[in-house]
């Protein structure tokens, strides 16, 4: 009986953490923003552009913003490494697909490996931020043109949104922040998975 109370209280009371996957083709700059994004949000200096390396395992970065606990997945995005991220949807709460707006030579690879994660069943009903990257390049196209090369057809339910930023000046993160924290909390994915972690808590409380 104690441990049904205490899985209920839990529940109830526990900060709310969100997980948030971010996903994106090589190189388009993922763990570079994780970086900037950490010492944006916490006290924690986030490693310099020159000592970032291409991601092979998983990079998590966690921040508190406004009463609430967002956990980042940052995975690798080369082809090779791409079929390691469904391990991930289940749990996620959102994603957060980067895409590198100065290179457009690679938006059809990026497109088609969007196409497949919005397709899998997992990540039914999480919301989407998909990120124009790498503004401080002059030849950076704008988060519209992005949306446009992107076309996205089968997204009228899914709530998402774009938004121009760069990881090496910060621009656009805290409105990508914001954003996220709002349509988490507004989600039904995240009362589904609260419910299931409740009941998972309560099982082995
Ligand atoms: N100019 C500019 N370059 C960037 C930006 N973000 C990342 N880069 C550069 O883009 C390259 C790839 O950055 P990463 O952050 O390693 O990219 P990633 O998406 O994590 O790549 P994988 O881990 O291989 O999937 C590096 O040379 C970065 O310095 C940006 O906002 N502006
Ligand atoms: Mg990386």
């Amino acid at each position: 009986m104690f441990s049904l109370f205490y899985g209920l209280w839990k529940y109830m009371f526990s900060k709310t953490e969100f997980h948030v996957l971010i996903l994106g083709i090589d190189k388009a700059g993922k763990t570079t923003l994780l970086e900037k994004l950490k010492s944006q949000y916490s006290n924690l200096e986030g490693l310099p552009p020159d000592r970032i390396v291409p991601t092979v395992g998983l990079n998590i970065g966690r921040i508190e913003v406004s009463n609430t606990k967002l956990v980042f997945w940052d995975l690798g995005g080369q082809p090779g490494l791409r079929s390691i991220w469904e391990k991930y949807y289940e749990e996620a709460h959102a994603v957060v697909y980067v895409v590198d707006a100065a290179c457009p030579s690679r938006f059809e690879d990026s497109k088609s490996a969007l196409e497949k994660v919005l397709r899998h069943e997992d990540l039914q009903g999480a919301p989407l931020l998909i990120l124009a990257n790498k503004q401080d390049l002059a030849q950076a196209v704008t988060a519209e043109e992005v949306g446009r090369y992107l076309d996205l057809k089968k997204l009228d339910e899914r709530v998402y949104t774009f938004q121009a930023v760069s990881g090496y000046d910060g621009t656009g993160i805290k409105e990508s922040v914001d954003w996220l924290v709002d349509s988490m909390e507004r989600s039904k994915r995240t009362e589904t998975l609260r419910a299931r972690a409740g009941i998972a808590n309560i099982g082995t409380a």
